[in-house]
Order: structure tokens, then C-alpha cells, then sequence
């Protein structure tokens, strides 16, 4: 087997935050001991609650935020090692797709124009083939081609994150870091968005870092999935088997909390819900002792309290968890597998 396109290892991302009128500077660990390969045409998904260091990850990956600890290897070269300039080989072979497709595009220029420039910034070729090269653009991403006279304002947000994902894929790129890119769509663009990617992604043999708040959408495009919580990887395998059959507590609890059409599902949902501890997460800046997870935890014991989990083998094939009780959280009596979870 080849080696992973990328290996992210132990990855820590740390901010420091600014003394105020009352309060002294801290430092928040926005991303710590963070370790996930992404293999060569395939996608990595990673999930987790608003502020559990999602983006953060993605950032660093594109050299948009500096790691405090640990290593990023690109195709076998440490992007740590780049300094301060990242190689335009680089900022070409991995792209972004942004939740709102308005910052990545200028209002004021064509659909056409946005990709013509975007060629020509990493792909030298005449004005014909860049002309042709824009129709075939915009027609991978299933846009008829009267779409390059169009500006983003014309556009459906379904249409403009196509538009988006035309501009990542102009400069032929070997990754795209998807961050939330369907959460601000309704549920049948989201649909039709993610099909999309996974036609590219088997067309062009692209890799995707797909990150979402949502495990069902992430689980559609994932072959394999990371879950974060408070910076943290509490629970990563295969897309099936954590979707399936969450082995983390804090997994069952983001599947419990995400809504589905299907009413049976969705009765098994609120019933494992209800039997789930309520609490506000915790603040980043000051995360709880031991496993970080224990004060919402249903399954918490004394020593979640104080020793911090390490990922283990997982009763489930292939998946690795955080949690010192993993065995008792996957035991049919204290957590069947979510019904439906694999519908
Ligand atoms: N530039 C920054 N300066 C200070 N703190 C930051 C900065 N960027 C992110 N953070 C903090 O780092 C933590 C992780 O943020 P991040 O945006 O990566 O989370 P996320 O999981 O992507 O959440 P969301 O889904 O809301 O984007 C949060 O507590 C956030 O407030």
C-alpha cells in the first residue's frame, strides 16, 4: 500500500490570547496530541462540536495558522520545514472550500473570470485553452456553461459553492480541505453538493479533509472518521464502524443530538438523549481535568476524573477511543448500537 498523502502527527495548535483591561494574557490549546493519515483518494472526516479545533486542524494544514507541536507530512515532505514562504507547489496542491463560497470569490467578477484567474496564477497556457479549460470547469461541477457569465449574486448557494469547489479544482489540486461546506446548505443541495465531491474525488483521485458538525453528512463521504473534542481526538476508524456503532460517549451523544428524517431513527435518538447527562461545554481555556469529556459523560467514573484516556483499540474492528470505559460504552445493555445508525 502506498503511504498516506498526508500523516498529521501529534499535532498542537496553541493561540495566545492578549492580556485585557481585566484580565492577564492565556494561552488556549485550540488543537493538542492530534495524530490522522489521509490516504491517496480518499477522504478524512472530522467531526465535532462548534470550537472543538476542527477549522484549526484545516488551517494548519494550509499554513494558515502555525503548529506549536508535532509535524505535517505532505507526500512525504514536512511542511514545517517550508519557513515562512510556502512554496507555490504547495499552496497549488492543496486547496480549500470554505462553508460560505462569498469568501473565496470576488462579488464584482464573473464566474468565468474567477476561474480564468485562478488558472493562470498556477497554470500557464493561451487564452483559448484558458477559455476551454473554464468551460470544462464549469461543467465537472455541473454548471451549464452560460454559468461563466454569471456573477456570485445570481448564483444559488448550492450553485456558488459549485463555483467554489470549480475555483479549488482549477489548479488541479492533490487535496481540498472542505471545511463545513454543505452546512449552510437545505438538506437536498447538501445532497446533491456531496455527491459531487465524491464524483471529483473519484474522477481526478483527489483526497478530502471533509469537515463537518454533522456525523451523518460527514459518514456520506468518509472513508474514515476522527472525532474531536476540546482540541482532542477522542474516537477515529473507519466511516461505518464509528457511525455505525459510536464507541465514544461523546460520539453517541453528537449522533443523539443530530436530527433525522426517519421517525423510528429518530425515536432511538431522543430515547439515548434523554439518558444523557446536560451540560454546557466546557470553556477551552480551562478544559476538565482527566478525560475532558467526564463532566457531560453518563459512563464517568472516579478516575475519568483525573488520568486522561489515551486512544485505544476499541471493541469495534478498526477503531480507536479515548475512554477508559470503553468496553461498558459498547456493551449491548448500556449502549446498543444507535438503531438506524446504518441505514
Ligand atoms: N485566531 C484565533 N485566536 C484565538 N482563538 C482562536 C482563534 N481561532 C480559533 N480559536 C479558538 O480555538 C478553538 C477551536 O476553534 P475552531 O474554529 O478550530 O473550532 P471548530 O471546531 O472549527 O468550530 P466551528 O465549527 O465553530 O468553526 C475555539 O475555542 C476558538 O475560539
Amino acid at each position: 500500500m502506498s503511504t498516506p498523502l498526508l500523516q498529521v502527527r501529534d499535532l498542537a495548535v496553541e493561540f495566545r490570547l492578549k492580556r485585557g483591561l481585566l484580565r492577564p494574557a492565556r494561552t488556549l490549546q485550540a488543537v493538542r496530541g492530534v495524530s490522522f493519515d489521509i490516504e491517496r483518494g480518499q477522504t478524512y472526516g472530522l467531526v465535532g462540536e462548534s470550537g472543538s479545533g476542527k477549522t484549526t486542524i484545516g488551517r494548519a494544514i494550509l499554513r494558515l495558522v502555525p503548529s506549536s507541536g508535532g509535524s505535517i507530512v505532505f507526500d512525504g515532505q514536512d511542511i514545517g520545514a517550508f519557513g515562512r514562504h510556502t512554496p507555490l507547489a504547495y499552496r497549488r496542491d492543496v486547496q480549500v472550500v470554505f462553508q460560505d463560497p462569498m469568501s473565496s470569490v470576488n462579488p464584482r467578477q464573473s464566474v468565468g473570470t474567477t476561474l480564468a484567474q485562478a488558472i493562470a496564477r498556477h497554470r500557464p497556457m493561451d487564452a483559448d485553452e484558458r477559455r476551454r479549460e473554464v468551460r470544462r470547469l464549469v461543467d465537472s461541477v455541473g454548471l451549464a456553461s452560460y454559468y461563466t457569465e454569471r456573477y456570485p449574486h445570481e448564483l444559488s448557494g448550492g450553485q456558488r459553492q459549485r463555483v467554489a469547489i470549480a475555483r479549488a479544482l482549477a489548479v488541479r489540486p492533490r487535496l481540498i480541505v472542505c471545511d463545513e461546506p454543505v452546512s449552510a446548505l437545505d438538506v437536498s443541495t447538501q445532497a446533491q453538493v456531496i455527491n459531487l465531491l465524491v464524483d471529483l474525488q473519484r474522477e481526478f483521485g483527489l483526497s478530502y479533509l471533509f469537515i463537518a458538525h454533522n456525523l451523518d453528512v460527514v459518514r456520506h463521504i468518509s472513508h474514515r472518521i476522527g472525532v474531536l473534542y476540546l482540541g482532542r481526538l477522542v474516537e477515529q476508524g473507519g466511516a461505518e464502524a464509528v457511525h455505525g456503532a459510536p464507541s465514544h460517549p461523546y460520539t453517541r451523544m453528537l449522533m443523539a443530538s443530530t436530527l433525522v428524517a426517519d421517525p423510528k431513527v429518530q425515536a432511538q435518538r431522543s430515547r439515548e438523549r434523554r439518558g444523557q447527562v446536560r451540560s454546557e461545554l466546557p470553556s477551552p481555556l480551562a478544559p476538565p481535568t482527566g478525560c475532558a469529556f467526564h463532566t457531560r459523560c453518563a459512563w464517568a467514573a472516579e478516575n475519568c476524573r483525573t488520568v486522561m484516556p489515551l486512544l485505544q483499540a476499541a471493541p469495534q474492528a478498526g477503531v480507536q477511543g479515548a475512554c477508559h470505559r470503553l468496553r461498558e460504552v459498547a456493551a449491548p445493555r448500556a449502549g446498543a448500537p444507535l438503531e438506524g445508525a446504518t441505514a
